[in-house]
């Protein structure tokens, strides 16, 4: 399995710039991110000063959410919120441009928190993200979360995901299989993989319970990566668990 890093979750004691070398320091060669701005667009020189600490590290950027709203304070996606529109399709562009000068193929869309969210909203804003997508060759990946952690989230399912996937009925939207996620919710992950992992745009571990690195839980990973590979999945597999202290990749060598 192609390893990488989410650095939006993991190795956040350091600060935002110096995460990707970090990330290379422990072996990995990819990482992904959350959109790490609290705006939009930041503006070139905050892009530029991500970029560059990415290349100087030497790892490629493989993962991208577009802006969630304010992920820390609870907010998980705007593509479905009439109050958060308008700021999902001021970041299209920029998140498409940073993500393509980096070669980044896959593009996160959060549909984000209820009440009032409108699904027709949420339909014509995943074409426009993966119309400009198309633009750099990118997928942008539609994400279930589970409903424990994320109780205002309607997207709770793979089933759930698959239709609003179908129904934007565009070649590069897929899925993005968060496995803690899923299990969480009861899915039989190992079933889903058999079945569904040629939708697979990207995926997504950590341990459940408790979202921390493989191992830590209950979940059968090698028998899950065993699997993905089996099924013909040849993307990335991000690591976003928690941890905190050394070790955070240890269960690498086991
Ligand atoms: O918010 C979360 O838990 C996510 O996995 C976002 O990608």
């Amino acid at each position: 399995m192609k390893f990488d890093v989410n650095l939006s979750i993991l190795l956040t004691d350091l600060p935002l710039l110096e995460r990707p070398a970090a990330a290379a320091k422990a072996g990995f060669d990819a990482v992904e991110l959350w959109w790490p701005f609290p705006a939009p667009d930041p503006g070139a020189a905050d892009l530029a000063a991500l970029r560059q600490a990415i290349e100087d590290a030497g790892v490629r950027l493989v993962g991208l959410n577009f802006d969630a709203g304010d992920m820390a304070a609870g907010e998980r996606g705007l593509l479905a919120r009439p109050d958060g529109s308008d700021r999902f399709r001021a970041n299209i562009d920029v998140a498409v441009r940073f993500a393509g000068e980096l070669g980044c193929g896959v593009l996160n869309a959060l549909y984000g928190n209820g009440p009032g969210t409108d699904h027709a909203l949420a339909v014509d804003n995943l074409r426009r993200a993966a119309d400009a997508a198309a633009g750099i060759g990118a997928t942008v990946v539609v994400e279930a979360l589970n409903s424990h952690e994320n109780p205002h989230y309607p997207i709770t399912s793979s089933q759930a995901a698959f239709e609003l996937i179908d129904e934007v009925d565009r070649d590069n939207v897929a899925f993005l299989a968060d496995l803690y996620h899923l299990n969480r919710m009861g899915e039989d992950v190992l079933a889903l993989t058999d079945r569904h992992a040629a939708r697979f745009g990207h995926v997504q571990i950590a341990d459940d319970p408790g979202r921390g690195r493989p191992g830590s839980g209950r979940m059968p990973y090698a028998e899950i990566f065993a699997r993905l590979e089996a099924a013909g999945y040849h993307g990335h597999v991000g690591l976003e668990y928690r941890h905190e202290g050394p070790g955070a990749f240890d269960w690498r060598q086991t």
